[in-house]
């Protein structure tokens, strides 16, 4: 803290007018490659910076915060979902977390859309058809996929994100069906004209596509396991742009497998970039490389988010996005 600016370490590129915004304003480290930090980079990094901004790809985890040194007193994570952060360990060890909710929501609730029409009205297969010349004309058995308007989607996290997917889904002529801990207020309820679920499982059984729009957290961890799959009617779609821990991979691809459910959209998946080669050999199955939140916009906003939460720690405040530990 040469010249009395905070010392923050920003594990990976970010978009250009954040980097450059968080150099006018603090004794920034940037990063020169847009490959993630080794652990030796990151526990290097936390040895030494007051504040360290990592993003969803790095494991910030117990022993990695063992090695953090004494003046590291803020994770301004440049994310909405704070899974891969140790929170509890930060908060004994005296280290503040904070995120980047709210600015994802459109884009991701865009995507969750997106893929659902993608899997259903079968856009992968048009699009294949068209690139390799292959088009042979209208006709009326081509490319035949189902109608939403009408159907039933089940909501398993009625946070931002699930409202916001919620807003969408009517507006497609959906019904929403929901699960949460704990239902909407009254109000909110009624204007998005949904219908609460205290039971997961009863939920399953009664609608046509399910949107995963839960965080990551130890008991959400394969909430949608092989024997809640087996609820799902065989006609039923499985949206997921939220982590994929919340599905049991296996047992999803073992079920599009059988035929046991109708089609997958998948944005996350359980281990990374390690997809399981089982769902990209399904027809039926859309997936893309984690880019729900991936807008221009979103990026920029989630750089002001992180701006603002270190510019308030900085100045002795709380900052307005911290993540307090079991509450999300
Ligand atoms: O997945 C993206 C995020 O958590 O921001």
């Amino acid at each position: 803290m040469g010249d009395g600016r905070l010392s923050v370490v920003v594990t990976r590129r970010l978009p250009e007018a954040v980097e450059s915004r968080l150099s006018e304003l603090f004794d920034v480290r940037l990063r020169d490659t847009d490959a993630p930090m080794t652990r030796d980079e990151l526990a290097a990094a936390v040895a030494d910076a007051d504040v360290l901004v990592p993003t969803i790809t790095d494991r910030i985890d117990g022993p990695l915060l063992a090695r953090a040194g004494p003046r590291l007193k803020l994770i301004a994570h440049y994310g909405a979902g704070v899974d891969n952060v140790d929170v509890a360990t930060a908060r004994q060890r005296g280290i503040l977390v904070s995120n980047t909710p709210g600015v994802t929501v459109d884009d991701t609730a865009d995507m969750t859309m997106a893929l659902l029409l993608a899997v259903t009205r079968r856009i992968p297969e048009g699009l294949s058809v068209m690139q390799q010349g292959a088009w042979e004309g209208w006709a009326p058995n081509a490319y035949l996929g189902g109608r939403i308007a009408g159907r039933r989607l089940g909501i398993l996290g009625m946070g931002r994100i699930g409202q916001a997917v919620a807003r969408r889904a009517r507006a497609f002529g959906m019904a929403v069906h929901y699960h949460n801990r704990t239902p909407l207020r009254a109000p909110i309820e009624e204007a998005l004209e949904a219908t609460y679920h205290d039971s997961f499982d009863h939920m399953l059984s009664r609608i046509d596509v399910l949107s995963i729009n839960c965080p990551h957290t130890p008991s959400t961890f394969h909430l949608l396991n092989a024997r809640r799959i087996a609820l799902l009617k065989p006609s039923a779609v499985v949206v997921n742009t939220s982590r994929g821990e919340v599905i049991d991979e296996n047992a999803l691809a073992r079920a599009l497998e059988q035929g046991a459910i109708a089609g997958a959209g998948l944005d996350v998946f359980e281990h990374g970039t390690e997809v399981n080669p089982r769902l990209r050999e399904q027809p039926n199955v859309v997936l893309l490389p984690h880019m729900g939140s991936a807008t221009r916009e979103g990026r920029l906003e989630m750089g002001e988010k992180v701006l603002l939460n270190i510019k308030t720690f900085a100045d002795g405040h709380r900052p307005p996005d911290q993540v307090v530990p079991g509450v999300l």
